[in-house]
């Protein structure tokens, strides 16, 4: 039986939804809920906690399997082992970088122009030690607690930051100079619970529903019938990413053919495959795409 952590903040409703999706609904009284739990044999404790902390408690063996952000990971230097990215943010499936930025009007290009003495707020103070170190720069590292893009260029000269969509770095002016980090959201677990054998298989298993979830997003199966004569035209229009199955209809005139495909062209492809011959298409969503 595991215990489970899971990140409250900036990952937590795409975190329920991803869990729900899996089939391992993630039951709380409220969202100010801490405490849950998920009716799965596999899963006997599931806490909510600041992503910011996971890493540590599961280096420390409090939990055995938790979800949270590389550049926690990272920051923290936690010795944990990582079951996979999964590759989902707070709005896209996109990564969240660390980056370095600067107020536009700023005379630096590169780390290495910042002069001694650079004024940096940043959430990751030792990411940002360790980055500065790299480069020969001798900075004043200030700690920030949030709202860092707000800090220049009056409090400081300049911060390391997340960002995803890059409309905080625009609303304040801010031109990035560098990325010390390109971070996704992680499925990690204690290093001696993912050594016992019983543990790891069902770390795996969760593992396995939670990427079949995310492999399925975007993405759709096309079932269609299709007379012989046609069959070729209809096959040359699908998308190449899938590779259709064929099989025969009863009676022998026609075929069904079937393929995953983007949902991104549908609304293009629909109607090429119906002019090209097809008839009785059918379009039906997919919950899990396990490979
Ligand atoms: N758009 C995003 N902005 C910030 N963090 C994000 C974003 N998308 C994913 N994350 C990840 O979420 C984690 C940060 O979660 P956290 O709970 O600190 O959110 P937060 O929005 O920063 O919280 P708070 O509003 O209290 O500052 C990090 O691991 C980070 O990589
Ligand atoms: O590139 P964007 O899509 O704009 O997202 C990045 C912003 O989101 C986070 O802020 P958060 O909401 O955590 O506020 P905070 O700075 O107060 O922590 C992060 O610290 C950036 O400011
Ligand atoms: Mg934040």
């Amino acid at each position: 039986m595991l215990s489970l952590v899971l990140p409250k903040g900036s990952l937590e409703k795409a975190t329920m939804q991803l869990f729900d999706a899996a089939d391992l609904t993630v039951q709380r009284a409220s969202d100010r809920d801490y405490r849950a739990s998920i009716d799965d044999p596999r899963i006997d404790r599931v806490r909510v906690l600041r992503p910011q902390e996971i890493p540590t408690y599961l280096e420390q063996g409090l939990f055995d399997l938790g979800i949270t952000g590389r550049d926690w990971i990272t920051e923290t230097d936690a010795d944990v082992v990582s079951l996979g990215e999964l590759k989902y943010s707070k709005a896209t499936s996109n990564p969240v970088r660390v980056i370095m930025a600067v107020p536009d009007g700023a005379p630096w290009r590169t780390v290495a122009d910042l002069p001694e003495g650079v004024r940096i707020s940043t959430e990751f103070p030792a990411m940002t030690k360790r980055y500065l170190d790299k480069h020969g720069v001798k900075a004043t590292v200030v700690p920030s607690y949030g709202a860092t893009e707000a800090k220049v260029p009056d409090i400081v000269d300049a911060i390391v930051d997340l960002t995803e969509t890059g409309s905080s770095l625009r609303k304040n002016g801010l031109r990035i100079l560098d990325t010390l980090l390109t971070s996704y959201t992680e499925l990690v677990a204690n290093r001696e619970a993912y050594e016992d054998a019983e543990k790891r298989a069902a770390m795996e298993d969760i593992s396995l529903l939670l990427q079949g979830v995310i492999r399925a997003r975007g993405k759709v199966l096309l079932k269609l019938n299709v007379a012989h004569g046609d069959l070729q035209k209809v096959l040359d229009i699908m998308p190449a990413m899938a590779s259709p199955t064929v099989t025969s209809l009863a009676g022998g005139e026609s075929n069904a053919v079937e393929s995953v495909v983007a949902k991104r062209g549908v609304n293009t492809l629909i109607p090429a495959l119906k002019a090209a011959g097809a008839h009785d298409i059918l379009e039906i969503p997919i919950a899990k795409i396990v490979d």
